[in-house]
């Protein structure tokens, strides 16, 4: 009898979920046994602003070890917690079928019922930029955390509402306290939001082979074009850059901007091509939005 894979996840909620969910369609796809295996990773224990810890990765950087290590088999990850720059030691072996891009409001209001000088926590400048430009007279606080700590701080009466993505409410089994979602004309989702990403070792071709069974060949290109737009930025995780594509069969659509952190300026742009051609897509339309100055207004929060 072959021994299960061992899947290495982070501990939280979000994360045990998401990763069960993937354990359980390759058992149903595969018949092959897959056990968790629960990493801590910096991210979940430091204190510090996700904006403020100066790099991307903070979740990733403690399961790859455990790869590199040998004391898992494959990981997974959140796709937009991932750098953009791939180290060629590991393979995204399958982005599976996205789910749900966008963000959410938790909350008892509406956005637009929202009272002038009302509480709005989220730990992100994309969303911060992107919703001052809706909302200038709503107070944007900075929290991080995870879900259920987040969402506890509107019962606490410390927030109003707070947002996060729609996806990984649903997936902790929050989705009924969604007050909103935000459409992408309102608020353009953070790249690869919504997707998982399946990850090895580059060296074990078997398992890159095995894992490849989950991919969704269109999830794959429209978050390709997403991640090229930021890695051509050079910005990360906490810069406000949002983009979106969606790979029709045919034609991939992708539509990214920048805002600054007030949310008074933005460089907002889209383009089409083929979905063969995901990075080329997404660095012409990262190189236009620079020509239209979207670097100056990234400015402090570029990396
Ligand atoms: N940065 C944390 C993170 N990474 C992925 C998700 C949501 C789930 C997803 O996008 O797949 C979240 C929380 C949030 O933004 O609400």
């Amino acid at each position: 009898m072959t021994s299960p894979l061992r899947l290495g996840t982070r501990r939280s909620l979000m994360a045990t979920t998401q990763s069960q969910m993937v354990a359980d369609a390759y058992v149903a796809r595969t018949g092959r046994a897959v056990e968790l295996v629960g990493v801590t990773t910096f991210g979940d224990v430091t204190k510090a602003h996700l904006a403020q810890l100066g790099g991307t990765g903070v979740f990733v950087t403690a399961l790859r070890d455990k790869l590199l290590e040998g004391e898992v088999d494959f990981a997974v990850h959140s796709l937009k917690d991932l750098p953009t720059q791939q180290d060629p030691r590991f393979t995204l072996a399958a982005i599976p079928t996205r789910h749900d891009h966008r963000d959410a409001l938790v909350g008892t209001s509406k956005f637009a019922d929202l009272a002038p000088g009302s509480r709005v926590g989220t730990g992100s400048p994309r969303r911060v930029a992107m919703l001052s430009a809706l909302r200038p007279d709503l107070e944007y606080v900075a929290i991080r955390g995870n879900a259920d700590t987040r969402i506890g701080k509107i019962a606490a009466g410390e927030l109003d509402a707070v947002v996060l993505a729609s996806a990984g409410l649903t997936r902790i089994g929050r989705s009924a306290e969604i007050s909103q979602i935000f459409e992408i004309e309102e608020l353009l989702p953070a790249p690869g939001q919504g997707a998982l990403a399946v990850e090895c070792l580059s060296d074990r071709a078997d398992l890159v082979e095995f894992l490849g069974v989950l991919d969704d060949p269109a999830t794959r290109s429209a978050v390709t074009a997403e991640r090229a737009v930021l890695n051509a930025l050079e910005a990360g995780c906490a810069a406000p850059v949002g983009a979106f594509a969606v790979d029709d069969g045919h034609t991939l659509n992708l539509t990214a901007v920048v805002v600054s952190i007030d949310g008074r300026e933005a460089v907002r742009k889209s383009a089409a091509g083929s979905p063969s051609e995901a990075v080329d897509l997404g660095r012409l339309l990262a190189a236009e939005m620079i020509a239209e100055g979207a670097d100056r207004l990234m400015g402090e929060h570029s990396h």
